[in-house]
């Protein structure tokens, strides 16, 4: 008989066990338990039962998941927060928080059909799990505001964490208009239009995130130079008059032979000596990680879209060539998201 060795056993369990750890993570934040140790450390079992309204002994399997995963410590009777939980009883809006309510509304179900989704080839997740009839995620979510809405705070949070180095590293003084192709909720465009005054900046997106793209914009006082019009990438041509376009957070959502149309698309509208800046979770060229790159292949196969994954550099440098654009430049946004840069020739 084989012996199982202990230490593989133990080493596996994170794996085995990760729903478990989630469980305890996101319900902990969904019943505002991080927060309140946040304001009030050193609670202990029965105060915090009287915060969330959960009986006692419901109380004390949750307090011990999240103590026997790190997320708590317990001194004498008090419970507190750890480093790992600290930055969740901050603003719910702002990541990590930000991640969480996505998480648990709009993957976690989703994602239990990845081996299902791989086999048939396509979005089994979304198809099982997300009310509505439309083919992707972003038709789905124009089904769901409340979804739409937590998607768009998760999206923001996700764009505001690169803001910073988007707007030092990404040099757009040579561009007088910047067409954002799936602009979302307008984070990128009013970033790169408040640090280049001379640039105007198109948000194109489908028809509910445009109209709520063009609200968020009124409220940073740029309307004058940032405006938003309704587009489906696929059907309809870029509107002209742009000489630049960004693609963020976008191309890595569809199949290569999508990302070739968008970029032959971005081509076409552009004038010589145009940019275009592909916005996107890193892979290295390798093809070995980093783990970001591998969490959202499975999430753009199994939810998204069913055909997109995070493509490589060398894969979108290739594609540039055989559309007529020339790869300029790779710029690392922290330490998981690059700007592949380019220039019509
Ligand atoms: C992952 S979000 C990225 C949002 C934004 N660019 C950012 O980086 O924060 C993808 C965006 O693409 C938009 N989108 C999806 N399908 C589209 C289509 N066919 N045409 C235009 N936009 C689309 C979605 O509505 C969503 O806002």
């Amino acid at each position: 008989m084989t012996h199982v060795d202990d230490n593989a056993h133990l080493a596996l369990r994170p794996f085995i066990k990760a729903h478990y750890h989630f469980q305890f993570l996101s319900t902990g934040f969904e019943l505002g338990i991080f927060a309140l140790l946040g304001r009030s450390p050193g609670l202990t079992a029965q105060e915090i039962a009287q915060h969330t309204g959960l009986n006692h002994q419901p109380t004390r399997i949750l307090l011990l998941g999240c103590t026997a995963t790190g997320l708590l410590r317990k001194e004498g009777d008090g419970y507190h927060n750890t480093p790992l939980s600290e930055p969740l009883s901050g603003a719910p809006d702002q990541a990590p928080a930000s991640y969480l309510p996505w998480e648990r509304q709009g993957i976690y179900r989703a994602i239990g059909w990845f081996g299902e989704a791989l086999k048939q080839d396509t979005n089994v997740g979304l198809l099982r799990e997300m009310p509505g009839t439309a083919p992707t995620l972003y038709g789905r979510l124009a089904e769901n505001p409340d979804l739409e809405d937590l998607f768009h705070t998760m999206m923001s949070s996700v764009s505001t964490l690169v803001a910073g180095d988007i707007t030092q590293k990404l040099d757009l003084s040579a561009y007088r208009s910047l067409l954002d192709v799936g602009g979302g909720a307008a984070i990128n465009a009013t970033n790169l239009a408040g640090r280049w005054p001379d640039l105007s900046v198109t948000i194109g997106d489908l028809p509910s995130v445009a109209e709520s793209a063009r609200k968020k914009v009124a409220e940073t006082g740029l309307e004058s130079r940032v405006h938003t019009v309704e587009l489906d990438a696929f059907q309809d041509e870029f509107p002209a008059g742009h000489d630049a376009v960004l693609f963020a957070h976008f191309l890595e959502i569809w199949s290569a032979d999508r990302v070739r149309a968008l970029l032959a698309k971005a081509a076409r509208a552009l004038p010589t000596g145009g940019g275009v800046f592909v916005v996107t979770p890193f892979q290295n060229d390798e093809e070995t990680g980093p783990l970001r790159a591998a969490y959202l292949s499975a999430y753009f196969h199994t939810i998204a879209s069913g055909e997109g994954m995070v493509y490589t550099c060398s894969e979108y440098e290739g594609w540039f060539r055989e559309v007529g654009l020339e790869p300029t430049d790779r710029l690392m946004l922290g330490p998981d998201t690059v700007v592949v840069c380019g220039r019509k020739l």
